[in-house]
């Protein structure tokens, strides 16, 4: 047992929502853990890294390999991960096995990985979210009902982040486009153009979508709809990480109790 996790002795002693955390060394993880721990309605229970496994704001870490044994024995009211696609998936099915209920951060799934996640869910309560800001969530209905005001206006998504992200573009840009696409039917995901450079007069039916990387930028996502002779800029600036750890563990304290089945950020914030 780590010594800094839950203890066998507290865990009948402590009314806490107990959750574990994946991806506990990352940027994420430990901003989750730091959240966690200052907060009175839940306590990490599991905390588990792929390659560094020093603790985290005082809170053991287990290596990842070691995650589908510990969950079991751990038995945690749901887990917070933001890892990587791959790693996503595999904490997903040990959530399945475990019967824990999944709170998922991580972006840059594939369809075959979006899709095992989905059968994850059938087993039990999965919530996915590109985004765990309520900064996001109010953007997105704000960008629906804007771009659903201006139907002929021509749009552009652009996305800024830190220079360590890998996946391009963000979730959270992909989130807005699939929004953009519902609510605007001369728009649709063939439409998208990653980029332009030589001879690219834009087309009907286009969205541009850009993706920039520079610095320590935590996140920023930018929707212009332009026509008409003038230009809407609907814009979201993430200050830090906090805000996307404070939506996700709320997230986690709502899903705790769910019935097994996909859910969504949205969610939380409807039922609050
Ligand atoms: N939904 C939201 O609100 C937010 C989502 N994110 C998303 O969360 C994910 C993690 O972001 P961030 O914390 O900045 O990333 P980091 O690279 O800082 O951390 C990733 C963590 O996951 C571990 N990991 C395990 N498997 C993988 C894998 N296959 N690929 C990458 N890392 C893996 C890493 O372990 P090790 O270091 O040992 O390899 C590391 O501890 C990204 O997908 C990002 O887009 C980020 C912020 C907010
Ligand atoms: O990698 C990040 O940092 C972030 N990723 C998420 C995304 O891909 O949308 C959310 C947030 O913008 C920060």
């Amino acid at each position: 047992m780590s010594e800094g996790a839950e203890t066998d002795e507290t865990a009948d002693a402590d009314p806490n929502l107990r959750i574990a955390v994946t991806g506990a060394g990352g940027r994420m993880g430990t901003e989750v853990i730091a959240a966690a721990v200052d907060r009175e309605d839940l306590a990490v229970a599991l905390a588990v890294n792929r390659s560094e496994t020093e603790p985290v704001s005082g809170v053991a870490v287990d290596p990842a390999d070691e995650f589908a044994e510990r969950l079991d024995a751990v038995d945690p009211d749901a887990v917070v991960d933001f890892t990587g696609p791959e790693s996503a998936v595999a904490y997903a099915e040990a959530c399945a096995d475990a019967g824990v209920p999944l709170v998922t951060g991580t972006t840059g799934f594939s369809d075959a990985q979006f899709a095992a996640l989905e059968d994850v869910a059938k087993s039990v309560p999965v919530l996915k979210a590109a985004n765990f800001s309520r900064g996001i969530a109010a953007l997105r209905r704000a960008v629906r009902e804007a771009a659903a005001a201006v139907p002929d206006y021509d749009v552009e998504v652009t996305e800024t982040h830190h220079n360590g992200k890998r996946d391009a573009p963000s979730g959270t840009a992909n989130t807005l486009l699939d929004d953009l696409e519902d609510v605007r039917e001369d728009l649709s995901r063939n439409g998208r153009v990653h980029g332009r450079e030589g001879d690219a007069p834009r087309q009907p039916g286009e969205i541009g979508v850009h993706a920039r990387r520079a610095g320590d930028v935590t996140g920023e996502h930018e929707v212009l709809l332009a026509g008409n002779h003038e230009v809407l800029e609907l814009t979201h600036r993430a200050g830090d990480r906090g805000v996307f750890a404070a939506g996700a563990l709320d997230a986690a304290v709502w899903l705790a109790d769910r019935p097994a089945g996909w859910y969504d950020f949205g969610d939380v914030i409807d039922d609050a």
